[in-house]
């Protein structure tokens, strides 16, 4: 027998740990994640040469056909209902008020975001049953010649809160549109205070649509203790960054302990299922720990997240990470006080008002800010109003 087959058999054997631990990441790492997440947007083995175009396009056309329902179904209730001036309905005092800031948008209108996210809250409402779930008010934060025609629509049906003209005068000299948006921004929260005092607020941007589970998880949010001390919590985080290997440090210690007690189950079960004789080591221990965690990470920690869904309980509460505002929930007078802090800043581009709130959390003493996982809305907007956009729109 030649010499090299001799060593191999000596060194290489199929029944070693290492050659099954070998084989067992061939299996999974390169056959059946790949088989399984390839058309997975969030996971490391989504093929995007082949599959982002067709997604982003089915994307963009489910949204443009949901806008355009959204349009007749407003179209036709602004015939057909004839309500007493919102401003004579809406609560004093509501447990939550809901304030959508809206402006008009240059691209993308054919999408109607802000019908789209208006039906929304009509229909989770309307499932809330007789007591409403929170109040909701749009604000109308456009200031050029051109209307707000989404927000004109559904003035019948909401209260709509605008400038007036003194007010727009005095933000005349505003050239930065990050300046801009965070000072409309102010204005929306200051005016959701003065109208009705609300017990606590939720600020959505117009293109944050509510899931159904919305308004059960936000009740169970504020039931809990943390949310007394908190000047925000994020309902959205981008699903493009919930990945374990972006560096956030409670992520690293989800992470270890998802592998620590993924190891576990997976030892208890090979040593009540195998016929083998099975006999625990570290080693063995930390090979699949680290197993694991690297089957978390790359079929995509998003869809692990998901399975929180299962009960608002469950819905994870972390610290709050740094990018964007569409949906954000202040609990008690957290709305004012964060007010009062983004008038003191002045916004510019890299400086939007994400980057100031996630900065302002962080370096006055007594404030903290939280973010809750898994996201309470999608985020639909495909086109920005307030940067450049990419021409046709993708989902990453
Ligand atoms: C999904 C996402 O990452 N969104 C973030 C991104 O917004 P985007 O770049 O996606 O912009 P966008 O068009 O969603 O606008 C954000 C919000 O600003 C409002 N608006 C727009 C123009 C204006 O003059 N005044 C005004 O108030 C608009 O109605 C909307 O409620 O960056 C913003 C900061 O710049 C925020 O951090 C957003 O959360």
């Amino acid at each position: 027998m030649p010499r090299w087959r001799t060593c191999t058999s000596k060194h290489f054997r199929w029944s070693s740990p290492v050659a099954q631990g070998l084989l067992l990441c061939v299996l999974t790492f390169g056959v059946i994640l790949p088989i399984c997440c390839h058309r997975l947007l969030y996971s490391y083995y989504f093929l995007k040469t082949v599959y982002l175009d067709p997604l982003s396009d089915a994307a963009l056309q489910k949204s443009y056909a949901r806008g355009q329902e959204a349009l007749h179904f407003w179209e036709a209730a602004a015939f057909t209902k004839s309500l007493k001036d919102p401003l004579e309905t809406v609560a004093k005092n509501p447990d939550l008020l809901i304030t959508v800031v809206t402006s008009r948008r240059a691209e993308g209108r054919d999408y109607h975001y802000l019908l789209q996210v208006a039906q929304q809250l009509h229909s989770l409402l309307k499932a809330c049953g007789e007591k409403p779930c929170a109040e909701v008010m749009l604000c109308d934060v456009e200031s050029g010649p051109s209307l707000n025609e989404d927000a004109l629509l559904l003035e019948k049906q909401f209260l709509v809160v605008r400038r007036s003209p003194d007010e727009r005068w005095q933000n005349r000299d505003v050239t930065s549109i990050f300046e801009k948006e965070k000072r409309d921004y102010v204005y929306c929260l200051r005016k959701g205070w003065d109208l009705m005092r609300p017990k606590n607020v939720v600020v959505l941007e117009d293109d944050a649509l509510p899931l159904t589970d919305f308004f059960p998880s936000v009740k169970n949010i504020l039931s809990r203790r943390f949310a007394l001390n908190t000047l925000y919590i994020k309902l959205y985080h981008p699903e493009r960054l919930q990945r374990y290997w972006n560096p956030e440090p409670y992520r690293i210690l989800e992470w270890m302990g998802l592998g620590l007690f993924g190891a576990t189950i997976l030892l208890l079960l090979f040593s009540h299922y195998t016929p083998l004789s099975f006999t625990f080591s570290a080693s063995h221990f930390l090979f699949l720990a680290l197993y694991v965690m690297a089957v978390a990470e790359l079929a995509g920690r998003h869809y692990l997240l998901e399975i929180r869904r299962f009960s608002p309980q469950l819905y994870a509460v972390c610290p709050a990470t740094e990018c964007c505002t569409p949906a954000m929930l202040y609990p008690g007078n957290a709305s004012i006080r964060t007010a009062e802090y983004l008038d003191q800043v002045v916004c510019a581009q890299g400086n939007a008002k994400d980057m100031v709130l996630y900065k302002i959390a962080r370096s006055r003493p007594g404030e903290k800010a939280h973010s809750v996982e898994p996201n309470l809305i999608k985020h639909i907007g495909a086109y920005s109003s307030v940067r450049t956009n990419p021409n046709p729109p993708r989902l990453l």
